[in-house]
């Protein structure tokens, strides 16, 4: 009984080759095994190595690379801003201006600037990184506007409109922030979340290139001076731009103007220029890059005349 058992279990398995002269069993070429024991050998050496590459996968991306992002800074834009970005506009065939529109609309309060600013700075942190000036150094930019309490205010660099809110919800009742953004898709998302802030009567988007719209402003707006600028464009036209509204005598005595990311990316030429020239006073505010604790600040410069 037993003996036919024991047929039965193994009586399914092939019979090893045995030599056609010698009738021994022909053994697996070089290992000194059978056939089946080398296969189940290579199974689990199949599987350690997939186990291990998987393992190698998973702290690659829970760990290494969210903490490497998080310090380095051009890590954390090189990741944010071209992998990521790429990717998923690729995956949703969306852009990332339509998808933290979507969160706006799917998790914001109609007609609450409040509630829009935390739903953009809810996506940033927990879902998609994105270059707005954030949460730490928005609380800054709110300061300083509260103590600057323009009358006339311009934006350069508007992207979604995330800085147009929180500085459009701050102004007193009468100012208009002018704010340029010359990329026509950005521009059309940042109407999107002005107008669901209930802010649109508060701010006037200009479509446009800064170099050619600040010469402009008197003639479009009928504006003398600005009492606040907040500089957040393009880091190479920083310094151009501020000259650009020196000639075109926009600035007055008193003026503020507030830099986003001095330090990163960086504006080296605009920092020396601001801190060196006779005609500022400037200072530093130490923060970090929006959504991440990479090193950043904004230079806060008061234009002596
Ligand atoms: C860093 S983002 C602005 C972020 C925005 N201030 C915020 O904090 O929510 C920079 C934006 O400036 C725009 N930009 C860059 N150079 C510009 C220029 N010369 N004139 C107008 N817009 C410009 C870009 O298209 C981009 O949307
Ligand atoms: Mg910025």
């Amino acid at each position: 009984m037993c003996e036919l058992l024991w047929k039965e279990a193994v009586g399914k398995r092939e019979e090893p080759k045995k030599d056609r002269i010698r009738g021994e069993p022909i053994r697996a070429r070089g290992s000194g095994e059978c056939g089946n024991c080398s296969d189940r050998k290579m199974l689990l050496s199949f599987l350690a190595v997939s186990s291990l590459g998987a393992a190698v996968l998973y702290a690659l991306f829970s760990w290494l690379i969210p903490a490497v992002v998080q310090y380095n800074g051009w890590w954390a834009l090189f990741w944010h801003d071209v992998i990521v970005e790429k990717t998923l506009d690729t995956l949703t065939r969306s852009t990332r201006p339509q998808r933290l529109l979507r969160a706006v609309q799917q998790k914001a309060i109609k007609g609450d600037p409040q509630s829009v600013i935390s739903a953009i700075d809810y996506f940033c942190r927990h879902s998609e990184w994105a270059m707005n000036v954030g949460d730490e150094k928005g609380s800054i930019l709110d300061s300083v506007v509260c103590e600057v309490c323009p009358t006339t205010a311009l934006e350069l660099g508007t992207y979604c409109g995330y800085s147009t809110v929180r500085i459009a919800r701050l102004l007193p009742p009468g100012t208009k922030l002018i704010t340029l953004e010359f990329n026509p898709a950005f521009a059309a998302v940042a109407r999107q979340v002005i107008e669901y802030a209930g802010l649109q009567n508060k701010v006037c988007l200009v479509e446009g290139a800064s170099g050619d719209l600040i010469p402009k402003m008197c003639q479009m707006f009928g504006i003398k001076t600005f009492d606040f600028v907040f500089i957040d464009h393009w880091k190479d036209r920083y310094l151009p731009d501020i000259k650009l509204l020196e000639e075109c005598q926009l600035l007055r005595k008193g003026s503020i103007l507030l830099a986003d990311n001095v330090i990163c990316p960086g504006t080296p030429e605009y920092l020396e220029y601001v801190r060196n020239s006779p005609h500022y006073e400037s200072k530093y505010f130490k923060s970090h890059l929006e959504y991440t604790k990479v090193e950043d600040g904004l230079e806060k410069s008061v234009f002596l005349g």
